[in-house]
């Protein structure tokens, strides 16, 4: 059973998904704050959309808080570092609100040429002015999208359905596309020379904020209108106050500024702006798709299994997944296994990926591994989300090879850290039919299942060693369950890994390590 808190308003269907699997669902909308920080311990998941904030010290005072839902597409309002670095990831709906979106854009581009709402305020106020509120056709006009990405495509599309021609830019739009799609392709300078209605469709970031800015209104031409439904911040309001006051912009149409709520703005008392409350998703079918999304997206966390829309995490098809998944765990324990094996700090990290390994999505195999070796030493707050931003923190650096070289293996990975002393490896395999199994140490063949107490020694290849040694851990009634042996050449250096029934204690690997054959002992716990 998990705490789930919802801050802002979400629709029921989606809530219900959360209480069908027995879950505390508390729906406060109206926390400060100060509020919200000081609640927030006491829960495993929260959901939001736009409104409420989720800032660091939010995120640092949610000391159980393992997931952020986002019923909608923007984070903006997330601090997306925070949640990484504590190891919480976000997750958002990104398709269910794009139509809805999508439609209201057309409504505002719509209403905004026919200044509808102007009329239908003066004609409320009894004035019944015909001639004061003549508009335009968008019939033969240019459309100019900035971000052609789901929600801009959209729009796109229905603008063509109004005879409109257009023109997007987007970093990813190929001239290919934009001629399947029959509209033009263009760099932003186009975009903003050649549109008479620019509408933008970017998420807010640093490379976007104030992109409309008061030289992007110098490129434009002369009464050209202006559509806002993404976020507020990528159009400069200042600028296009004063490009509005100077009659550069016809008119502009706002859901979204940049301090929300907004009531009282400057830009609200210019006739020619038009404005609706952040209303692009605000439909029953939009409100209801998001909060499905992104309830099952919660529960598939909170129950183990992986997201579809990780925002802080790259997401994994689920065809690569299927094949990937088996190897999370051997790459867990090899991290660990490894991580006890090496005393000083690791500096680089590099892991080896062959045979049938050799070609497949291996990063989340990989972040698996480095959670394995930073637990150790870090907690068990590392996770799948947290783990390179952990390791990139600590300044180890993390790297991926790959070789179709197996040593007679069908799938062989190997984790290698090298710290200031040297340079160790662990490498395992899944066998067929019989799970996982360390298959090296070192330079040293095993074949040792990694579950549970472990005890690695160094020794020398000596006759009567092993004896010794089962007769010491007899002695402290240690039970070996199985040992393997390798070493470098008769008489010289040997390994040998037994797999025991209790975890022994530090005193007991210290008789051990009294032994004059023996060099080193290292207990791992699995
Ligand atoms: N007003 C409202 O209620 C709603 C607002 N939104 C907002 O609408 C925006 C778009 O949402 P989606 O289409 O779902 O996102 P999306 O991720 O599908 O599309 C964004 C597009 O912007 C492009 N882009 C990024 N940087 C760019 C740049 N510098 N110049 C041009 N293009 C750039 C990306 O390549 C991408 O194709 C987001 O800001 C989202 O938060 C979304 C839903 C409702
Ligand atoms: O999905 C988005 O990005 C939106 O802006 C919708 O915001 P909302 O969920 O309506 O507060």
């Amino acid at each position: 059973m998990f705490h789930i808190l919802v801050a802002d308003p979400i629709s029921d269907e989606g809530l219900d998904v959360l209480l069908a699997s027995e879950n505390v669902v508390t729906k406060d909308t109206e926390l400060t704050p100060d509020e919200l920080e000081n609640r927030i311990a006491q829960f495993d998941a929260l959901l939001v959309r736009s409104q409420t904030k989720v800032t660091r010290s939010v995120i640092e005072k949610a000391e159980n808080l393992k997931i952020i839902g986002r019923a909608g597409v923007g984070v903006d309002n997330i601090d997306l570092e925070a949640a990484t670095e504590h190891g919480i990831i976000v997750v958002n709906a990104p398709n269910g609100n794009t139509n809805s979106a999508a439609e209201h854009t057309m409504a505002m581009i719509m209403a905004l040429s026919r200044k509808i709402p102007q009329a239908h305020l003066a004609l409320k106020n009894q004035k019944w002015e015909r001639s004061k509120y003549v508009g335009v056709e968008v019939k033969n006009k240019t459309l100019g999208v900035v971000g052609l990405g789901r929600i801009g495509t959209e729009v796109a599309y229905r603008a063509k359905g109004q005879r409109m021609n257009v023109i997007a830019y987007d970093p990813f739009l190929t001239e290919e596309k934009a001629e399947k799609m029959g509209i033009q392709y263009g760099t932003f300078a186009d975009v903003l020379k050649e549109a008479d209605y620019i509408t933008v469709h970017t998420p807010l970031m640093k490379e976007t904020r104030h992109m409309i800015s008061t030289d992007a209104f110098r490129q434009m031409k002369d009464g050209v209108y202006i559509v806002n439904c993404a976020r507020g911040g990528i159009i400069d309001e200042d600028a296009l106050y004063d490009a509005l006051v100077s009659g550069k912009v016809a008119g502009a149409a706002i859901d979204v500024l940049e301090e929300e709520p907004f009531q009282d703005h400057k830009l609200l008392n210019l006739p020619e702006v038009i404005a609706t409350p952040h209303l692009g998703a605000s439909t029953v079918e939009a409100q209801e798709n998001v909060a499905i999304d992104v309830s099952q997206d919660v529960l598939n966390h909170l129950t183990g299994d992986l997201v579809k829309n990780p925002v802080n995490m790259p997401s994994v098809p689920s065809d690569v997944l299927s094949q990937i998944e088996p190897y999370f765990h051997l790459a867990e324990k090899l991290g660990t296994f490894l991580i006890y094996l090496t005393a000083d700090v690791p500096e680089e990290v590099t892991i080896y990926y062959s045979g049938e390994l050799s070609d497949i999505q291996a990063a989340p195999i990989t972040r698996n591994a480095v959670k394995g070796l930073l637990r150790r030493h870090l907690g068990s707050h590392v996770n799948d989300v947290n783990a390179l931003y952990l390791a990139e923190k600590k300044g180890v650096t993390i790297n991926e090879s790959r070789t179709s070289t197996t040593k007679g293996f069908t799938n062989l990975m190997t984790v290698e850290v090298k710290t200031k002393s040297g340079v160790r490896s662990v490498s395992g395999t899944l066998l067929n039919g019989l799970g996982a199994r360390i298959v090296r140490v070192d330079h040293y063949s095993v074949d040792v299942m990694p579950e549970g107490h472990i005890v690695v020694i160094h020794h020398q290849d000596l006759p009567g060693v092993i004896g010794k040694m089962g007769s010491l851990l007899a002695e402290h009634a240690i039970n070996i369950a199985t040992m393997q042996v390798d070493r470098s050449n008769i008489g010289g250096d040997a390994i040998m890994i037994l797999t025991i029934d209790k975890y022994p204690e530090q005193y007991e690997i210290e008789t051990l390590k009294q032994l004059e054959e023996i060099s080193d002992v290292t207990a791992v716990d699995l």
